[in-house]
């Protein structure tokens, strides 16, 4: 049920038209809001009083010759719709005999035009059930009738009702706070012809009296109740709504001394006026808001109209009053009811449910279409690899100008104008991968043509050096901690050092050479601006150094080399890493090196303060917790000695007490200072330590970069990659100076990857071609 909003019941007059309307005695100004009484009697004692009294009534609407559709609109249409809203709602009507109560809630059933609420009501929801098409709807009825404290079924005698019981009606309260009526029969209905003549059958029922005033009037209190159900047809969740429209018809509120009733009938008239006594009683209470206890179950009324009164509904009265002159005094005693009830608030709510036995079934609605939705994607995984394995290649090859935005692509990628290539497609990709190892070997190929017949330098370099990405990464992993700065290269023992016939150093004319080309270098941006991250590992040790060693040769090659060596200058060989990095230091890389030692020196210095407050920090809690347990000693023992108190009658504190809350209170401010100085250089240490692998980092790959192209690579093959769109680092330049595949598997290298797709195919295809060869030799 959702939340509910307070509403107080809505109050109307309907009086009766007669030719001796009483004029003199009631006014009804023209805000059909009020209306005025003048009594000679004193209505609670019985009795004439000559003084004339009056009294004004202020109510939501005062029906005055108002005609029967007028009156449902302004009482009942509000109150109906708001049951297709999932509102519960209760329309009454109250009144002595003979006011009209009856005409007013189910009409004079000769005419059409004067039939009242109920068939009006039952005539819209209805209307209704057909204009809402996104909602099914279900409508019962129910009619119960209260006579002398006894609940009778009206539609008992319809077959076709569902009871739960068909025995004794019980009111029966539901968790919620609403009642119900156990036993009570409900029947389903499925157009309005169907309800009236439910309606009629029950009216048939119905006990009716004898009675000195009219002789038609009801002499039981009469429910007649429309259930609607309502479920969403476009959500097929397992919520839905329900509403009760309770349509109640009082018995007449008369005296028992005017009705001149006797037997039977004043039986009647006596439970008719308890029950409505109670009616009243129930409504003071509700009407007073300190008062907790309401008394619904004194009677059978009261306690089956419990929700309509008190609680989740949208509450209505129509009092009907007969204004003239003699009935007066009922008239004013019908007034009286209705400001009271005017008062009484309800709290109107939706009354939303949810089906379990629906909600189970939507979910394993849900599992099975999730389960069938898996399935379906399985099968159509299964059917793209079996596509994309067997004939799907030749139908999703790239098209012209796919192959030529993937080209551009890659272009663009290489020149940095492109951060990504989406994946879109297997042959997509393989054709990125294509067109990347196809710039390689382009680059490759230039390189050849350019530099390989002039050189022979280059193919020994290509020849002998290891991988550029494998150098940076080994002899990155190369330098170690272990010059006396704490860092420096790892050098390796020289038993470990690979003997060089060579010079280890190149000559002077060369190192500058090699100087001012980087001098010249776009890519050398300034030392203090260190903000390259590192991506190579930093932790280097003194045994990666053997990776330097040349690898290992056949005896053939070694032999083949030597002779190389003899016929070129001992100059050409590039020297050892670990002199070549020491050269660097002191000259090209002096500035990051004097950085970087700068900031190992910081870093030391914050590392060791950061050990001295740590030391402080210990020490002053130590201290601290002494101080605290001696306080504490100090003020058991002063306890179990009583305490001192000053003539003022404070306690006194002794020395030795004072002085250890003094240095309790030194110890935690030294403490908090300590912390915070902890804080800020363990701060600074860590910042300290980022800068000095920065620095380290810049230092290696500077020196890795130094060392290849001053080495390494012949001017040619630089000229080459700076005009090339493979920038150093985007892919492994030795592998371009080494690799050395030929023009032709260059290019079938795009119909090798479509043609690896297809083996598959072209084996079954082939399979078959042998199989009908066969047959046909055969
Ligand atoms: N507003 C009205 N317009 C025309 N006729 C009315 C109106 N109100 C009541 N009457 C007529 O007055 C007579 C008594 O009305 P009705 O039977 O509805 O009174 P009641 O309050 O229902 O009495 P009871 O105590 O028997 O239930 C009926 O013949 C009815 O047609």
């Amino acid at each position: 049920m959702m939340s509910s909003q307070v509403s107080p019941v809505k109050v109307f007059i309907r009086i009766r038209p007669t030719a001796r309307f009483a004029h003199e005695l009631i006014e009804c100004p023209p805000d059909q809001q009020t209306l005025k009484v003048r009594s000679r009697k004193d209505s609670d004692k019985g009795k004439r009083n000559n003084q004339l009294s009056s009294w004004v009534f202020q109510l939501n609407g005062i029906l005055d010759n108002v005609s029967q559709e007028d009156t449902y609109d302004r009482v009942a249409r509000s109150v109906v719709l708001g049951a297709f809203a999932g509102y519960n709602g209760t329309i009454m009507c109250f009144g002595q005999t003979g006011a009209g109560k009856t005409y007013t809630m189910t009409g004079a059933a000769e005419t059409y035009k004067h039939r009242g609420i109920i068939p009006r009501a039952l005539q819209e929801v209805f209307q209704e059930v057909e204009h809402r098409v996104d909602h099914t709807f279900s409508v019962h009825l129910s009619f119960l009738e209260i006579y002398n404290e006894t609940m009778v079924d009206l539609l008992s005698s319809i077959k076709k009702g569902k009871s739960l019981n068909s025995g004794v009606l019980t009111v029966i309260e539901e968790p919620g706070g609403g009642v119900s009526v156990k036993g009570l029969s409900l029947h389903l209905v499925h157009n309005e012809e169907e309800a009236l003549n439910l309606l009629f059958e029950g009216e048939m029922n119905r006990i009716i009296g004898q009675h000195a005033l009219n002789k038609h009037s009801s002499r039981s209190h009469c429910i007649f109740t429309i259930h609607i159900e309502s479920r969403s047809r476009t959500l097929s969740d397992a919520k839905y709504i329900t509403s009760k429209l309770n349509l109640v018809d009082l018995a007449g509120s008369e005296r028992l001394s005017k009705t001149g009733s006797e037997g039977q009938v004043q039986m009647e008239a006596m439970y008719i006026n308890k029950s409505l006594s109670f009616l009243e009683q129930v409504i003071l209470a509700l009407a007073d808001s300190r008062r907790e206890h309401v008394p619904f179950r004194q009677s059978k009324l009261t306690h089956a109209l419990k929700d309509s009164l008190g609680g989740n509904c949208n509450t209505v009265l129509v009092a009907n009053i007969y204004g003239e002159a003699a009935q007066i005094e009922e008239t004013l005693s019908t007034l009286r009811f209705a400001s009271r009830m005017k008062c009484v608030q309800t709290k109107p709510s939706i009354n939303e449910h949810v089906d379990p036995v629906k909600s189970v079934t939507i979910y394993q609605l849900q599992v099975r279409r999730l389960e069938k939705e898996i399935q379906f994607l399985k099968e159509e995984l299964s059917m793209c690899n079996t596509l994309t394995y067997r004939v799907g290649v030749s139908n999703e090859i790239l098209s012209e100008r796919q192959l030529e935005e993937v080209r551009s692509q890659v272009q663009r990628y290489l020149s940095g104008l492109l951060d990504e290539i989406p994946i879109v497609s297997i042959t997509q990709t393989q054709e990125v991968f294509a067109q990347f190892k196809k710039v390689v070997l382009e680059q490759q190929k230039k390189l050849r043509e350019q530099i390989a017949p002039r050189n022979p330098r280059v193919e020994k370099a290509m020849n002998t050096t290891p991988s550029i990405v494998a150098e940076v990464q080994g002899s990155v992993g190369a330098v170690g901690e272990v010059d006396s700065c704490g860092y420096g290269l790892g050098l390796a023992k020289s038993s470990q050092k690979h003997q060089r016939t060579v010079s280890p150093k190149p000559s002077k004319a060369r190192k500058d050479k090699q100087i001012s080309r980087k001098e010249g270098a776009a890519s050398q941006p300034p030392v203090e601006n260190i903000t390259v991250q590192a991506e190579q590992p930093l932790n280097l040790s003194e045994s990666d150094m053997t990776t330097h060693e040349p690898p290992k040769q056949a005896p053939e090659q070694q032999q083949q080399q030597q002779q190389q060596q003899q016929q070129h200058p001992r100059t050409d060989s590039p020297p050892p890493k670990a002199e070549a990095f020491e050269d660097f230091k002191a000259e090209r890389g002096s500035e990051i090196n004097r950085i970087l030692k700068e900031n190992k020196a910081v870093l030391s210095e914050r590392t060791t303060q950061l050990r001295v407050l740590t030391d402080v920090i210990n020490t002053t809690k130590r201290d601290l917790d002494y101080i605290t347990y001696e306080l504490r000693q100090f003020r058991e023992r002063k306890q179990s000695q009583g305490q001192f108190v000053s003539s003022e009658g404070e306690p006194v504190l002794e020395e030795a007490e004072l002085s250890l809350v003094m240095q309790l209170k030194e110890l935690k401010n030294r403490y908090r200072q300590a912390y915070e100085d902890f804080s800020s250089t363990k701060t600074e240490v860590s910042y300290c330590q980022h800068l000095v692998n920065q620095c380290r980092t810049r230092l290696l790959t500077e020196f890795e970069r130094w060392y290849n192209e001053s080495f390494l690579f012949p001017d040619e093959v630089l000229s080459v990659l700076e005009t090339g769109p493979v920038r150093p680092g985007h892919i492994p330049v030795d592998k371009a100076l080494t690799l050395m595949d030929d023009e032709e598997h260059s290019d079938g290298l795009h119909h090798k990857l479509h043609a690896d797709s297809t083996v598959s195919f072209y084996n079954a295809y082939n399979r078959t071609l042998k199989r009908r060869g066969s047959r046909q030799v055969s």
